[in-house]
């Protein structure tokens, strides 16, 4: 049955390359919320994207964008729905004028809103005059990103959106993805390298690895059940600290201290307590560090398979 607070749905999706095996992924993107997926290079973060906007055919598995489902046939009316901001302009529109581009916009969306393409472009300080090959990097992906939202999609996709824009332009760039999110039941799925865009924008995050997904978490959630705990006692030993609840790491801090890294931190904590163990100081852990123990669990978890 279709989920009306679902906006992308994938039900074990594969695809299998020569060098690289996406999936099976399963994911349920919320409506109305910004999530963001995250993970190292060539993990699959872009082919995900490129399996959804049925750029590339998955070999099996179940897609669904805004409660239709894609890879079965002709779906231009749906992904007149979307807006796209691939990580990669692409090369073979280097002699084409931006002008010209977003004159195929127009026609391509019933919904094209030329004023709102006009004050995109202002507010992001965009010339649309230019060869879209002469453009700077970043000046590129400026034009690219006022294209993607000129339409008014119900869904954004955006691959790595940040991407060579100044630090100015990058917080512009935050504003006009807010007031997007105010207008109306909208939804984006981002990816992203970079930590403080994912800790302002998003509502939930997605972990990938190795092309596959290794949890979804809500963010303000994820940030208060990591976290890194200083503990000491006299009987301590890195044995009683290992049996922590949530327990992702125990080093050896000096004397009877020890250095523990938690995905339950309240729960440590309460132990902690009952244990008679005293929490020296408490650390949260930034998203890479968040990151870097779900991959060493993961490996291990494998190992142990
Ligand atoms: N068209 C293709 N043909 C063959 N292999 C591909 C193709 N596109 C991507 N791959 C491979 O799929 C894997 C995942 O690539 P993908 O671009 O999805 O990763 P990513 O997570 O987006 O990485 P990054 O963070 O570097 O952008 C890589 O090993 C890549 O080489």
């Amino acid at each position: 049955m279709m989920d009306e607070t679902i906006a992308i749905r994938l039900e074990g999706v594969e695809k299998n390359r020569s060098n690289f095996r996406l999936g099976p992924l399963h994911m349920s993107i919320p409506k109305g919320c910004i999530t963001a997926i995250v993970g190292p290079n060539g993990c699959g973060k872009s082919s995900s994207f490129s399996l959804m906007l049925e750029l590339t055919k998955s070999d099996t598995g179940t897609i669904e964008l805004l409660g239709h489902k894609v890879g079965q046939g002709r779906n231009t009316e749906l992904m007149k729905r979307i807006g796209y901001l691939p990580e990669q302009s692409s090369e073979h529109e280097d002699n084409m004028k931006g002008t010209k581009k977003a004159e195929f916009y127009r026609f391509w969306y019933d919904s094209w809103d030329v004023n709102r393409y006009r004050e995109l472009l202002r507010i992001l300080e965009v010339d649309d005059n230019g060869t879209l090959g002469k453009m700077s990097k970043g000046m590129r992906r400026k034009f690219e990103f006022a294209l993607a939202l000129a339409h008014g999609p119900e869904l954004l996709l955006l691959d790595e959106p940040s991407s060579g824009l100044d630090p100015l332009a990058w917080k512009t760039m935050i504003e006009i993805l807010h007031r997007y999110m105010d207008q109306g039941d909208h939804t984006i799925l981002m990816t992203s390298h970079i930590i403080e865009e994912v800790k302002r924008l998003a509502d939930f995050i997605v972990f990938m690895a190795q092309g596959r997904v290794l949890g979804m978490y809500e963010k303000d959630e994820l940030f208060s059940s990591w976290s890194t705990l200083f503990i000491s006692g006299d009987e301590l030993t890195a044995k009683k600290a290992a049996g922590a609840p949530g327990q992702c790491g125990v080093e050896h801090a000096g004397g009877t201290t020890y250095r523990i890294t938690t995905n339950k931190a309240a729960e440590a904590e309460k132990w902690c307590a009952s244990e008679g163990i005293n929490i020296v100081s408490r650390q949260a852990l930034e998203l890479d560090e968040i990151m870097s123990a779900l991959l060493m669990q993961d490996r291990l978890s494998k190992r142990l398979k």
